[in-house]
């Protein structure tokens, strides 16, 4: 009978999971799956690791599953596998893991309770990551669970990179930037060089754009500045988040609208980015279905950011050598990695059209200086990794 570890990587809109053998010599994929659309039209899908699909479940357009539906249905799910394998621990991703948590840490006593602290710092993802840690605790106590940070990697930045510019006072509470995907970032630091040894060495932005998106400069592997800050709501416009925002907006909707601490986070988290722009939907491939003209100014708003966000950390790393989509929208919508990479032509990024359709690897021409890339990521893999060595 094998040892697995499970793997939980709750998201704003999905929850993937994966069971791994955790046997020497390697941690080896035995099936992955997940609950995708949860607040738009859910889907459940299990496969083999060979890609053989073992279940299905589809909830239909308009049905709010959310994360706690979700659960309930991957705990059903793999009950009914329990015969199979012996569960040795579970690997979480907690989104924030604040000052503190600067690595995997295993779960003991008071520390669900610590990282329930940072709830407000990312109100749409650390319930849902701790959520499952009390259920898992509940129905097996006893068991090991790691909990695996979106922060740990980005704390390899230069203080600089990390400090808003605000009273020393306020910044020694924690208040500074801690960048979040990093799990993602990581996984991509550590297959790069298979894909292009030299930018690995060098310097290479990461473009994680799914429901939740964000860029990552990296030179030699290691963060030196992402889109993402204190929060997961600042950077990129996202699904349902929007992104940078002059703190003046926030005065502005206090004083003149009357907006308190709560209805400025449903806007800022829920109600804004892609949906609220477009008004029609968070999910880029309707917005790219749809004849809208509110559709397409959603997508070109969103692409546009990018463009400036990639110049910015294109400073920060000193100049960039390639770069790299990933995620949701980065690994499936080559009409989106167009647009941005024509915001990139100035830095010496030249498309191949060709190559962008059929999906990659490199997008980039042979002529272009810098090249470009479309490689999936994997947070699952680098959480059974963290969990294993946690253990
Ligand atoms: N074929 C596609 N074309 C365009 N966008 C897609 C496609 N497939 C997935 N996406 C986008 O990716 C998002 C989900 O990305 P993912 O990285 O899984 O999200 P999460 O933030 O929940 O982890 C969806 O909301 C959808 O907008
Ligand atoms: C941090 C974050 O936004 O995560 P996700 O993209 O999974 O929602
Ligand atoms: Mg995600």
């Amino acid at each position: 009978m094998a040892d697995l570890i499970l793997v939980l990587n709750a998201g704003s809109s999905s929850i993937k999971f994966s069971l791994f053998d955790a046997g020497l010599p390697a941690l080896s994929l035995q099936l992955k799956g997940q609950v995708e659309g949860l607040y738009t039209a859910p889907r459940f899908a299990a496969k083999t690791a060979d890609g053989q699909l073992l279940e299905a479940k589809d909830w239909g357009a308009g049905v709010e599953l959310g994360h706690q539906g979700a659960i309930a249905h991957l705990v059903d799910f793999l009950q009914s596998r329990r015969g199979e394998h012996r569960l040795v621990a579970v690997g979480h991703r907690v989104v924030h893991g604040g000052l503190k948590f600067v690595r995997a840490q295993r779960i003991g006593p008071g520390i669900v309770e610590e990282l329930a602290t940072l709830a407000p710092l990312a109100p749409l993802h650390q319930p849902h990551n701790l959520k499952p840690i009390a259920i898992v605790a509940a129905l097996r106590p006893g068991l090991p669970q790691v909990a695996c940070f979106d922060t740990a990697f980005h704390r390899s930045q230069p203080e600089l990179a990390q400090a808003f510019a605000l009273p020393a006072a306020i910044t020694e509470r924690g208040v500074r930037r801690y960048g979040f995907h990093g799990l993602s970032y990581e996984y991509i630091a550590g297959v790069l060089g298979d894909y292009d040894a030299g930018a690995a060495a060098g310097r290479s932005l990461v473009a994680h754009l799914g429901n939740g998106s964000s860029m990552c400069a990296m030179v030699g592997g290691r963060s030196v500045a992402s889109t993402m800050g204190f929060t997961a709501v600042d950077g990129l416009p996202m699904g349902t988040r929007c992104g940078s925002l002059d703190p003046g907006v926030i005065l502005y909707l206090m004083d003149e609208l009357g907006m308190d601490a709560r209805a400025i986070e449903a806007l800022v988290y829920k109600q804004s980015g892609l949906l609220g722009v477009s008004g029609l939907s968070s999910d880029m491939r309707a917005l790219l279905a749809s004849e809208d003209e509110r559709a397409r100014f959603a997508i070109e708003l969103f692409c546009y950011r990018c463009g400036r966000e990639l110049g910015s950390l294109a400073a920060a790393a000193g100049g960039i050598d390639a770069l790299v989509f990933t995620a949701g929208i980065g690994e499936h919508a080559p009409a989106i990695r167009e647009k941005i990479c024509r915001h990139a032509a100035w830095l010496g990024l030249q498309l191949d059209p060709a190559a962008n359709a059929a999906g990659g690897p490199r997008i980039s021409s042979a002529a272009s200086r810098v090249s470009a890339w479309v490689i999936p990521t994997d947070e699952e893999t680098m959480i059974a990794r963290h969990t294993l060595a946690a253990l």
